[in-house]
């Protein structure tokens, strides 16, 4: 095993999910669902609790894996979550239940992100956090970045696409779609950002203005 990947193996296994993550985790596996790592829920985690998150937004629900992440830090916070697939957001319901995450904290919207996200108050969130359809995380980022308040951060999960958007060799429409958002994040002056290799990557973004 190279070095790196020992590193990965063990920032993931540092870390204590509760009994809930564990069982939706279990269940995404079941589904064919890939939730995130637990390194990347730790981080998101982290973010959340480092900017007093209240008001989260999540695109791609799964059966609560990253949700119950974001939720994790403070009891005040409020997760807005988006999917296409009801089945998997009953799932989702039934994770914040067992979690004990009381119904007024969480907002399950059943439908398509480009759909829902455009009738979405701007300004609004401090997290916006990516992780359904990767052939349009561009445009997902895009609304993310209209939602987001100034100061407000958009996390995106899955930033390095197992490992293909730092090879060139690599031009599918994902991995593309992926090395085209972190080079134009990279470039960018309204925000401030950071590519993490956690996972396999984590793009965070803040909005300045
Ligand atoms: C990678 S999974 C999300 C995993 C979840 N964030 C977690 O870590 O537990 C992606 C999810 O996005 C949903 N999805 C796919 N395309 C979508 C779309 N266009 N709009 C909304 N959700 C979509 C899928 O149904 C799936 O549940």
């Amino acid at each position: 095993m190279s070095e790196q990947d020992s590193n990965w193996k063990y920032a993931d296994y540092i870390v204590t999910e509760s009994d809930s993550i564990q069982k939706a985790r279990a269940q995404s596996l079941e589904l064919g669902i890939e939730p995130i790592s637990p390194a990347m829920g730790a981080q998101a985690a982290v973010i959340a609790a480092t900017t007093a998150a209240v008001n989260v937004v999540e695109i791609g629900t799964g059966s609560g894996v990253s949700g119950l992440w974001l939720l994790s830090p403070s009891k005040r916070s409020v997760l807005t979550t988006i999917d296409s697939e009801a089945e998997h957001q009953g799932y989702a319901r039934q994770t914040f239940a067992d979690a004990r995450v009381a119904p007024n904290r969480v907002r399950l919207i059943t439908g398509k992100s480009l759909d829902v996200l455009t009738r979405m108050n701007e300004n609004s969130y401090d997290i916006v956090f990516v992780d359904a359809d990767p052939t349009q995380v561009i445009e997902n980022v895009e609304h993310g970045l209209r939602l987001a308040r100034a100061g407000g951060t958009v996390l995106v999960p899955h930033a390095l696409w197992k490992g293909r958007v730092a090879d060139p060799a690599q031009r599918d429409d994902v991995t593309s779609a992926f090395r085209t958002l972190v080079q134009e994040i990279a470039s960018s002056s309204a925000v401030v950002s950071a590519l993490s290799p956690v996972g396999d990557g984590l793009l965070q973004i803040t909005k300045l203005a």
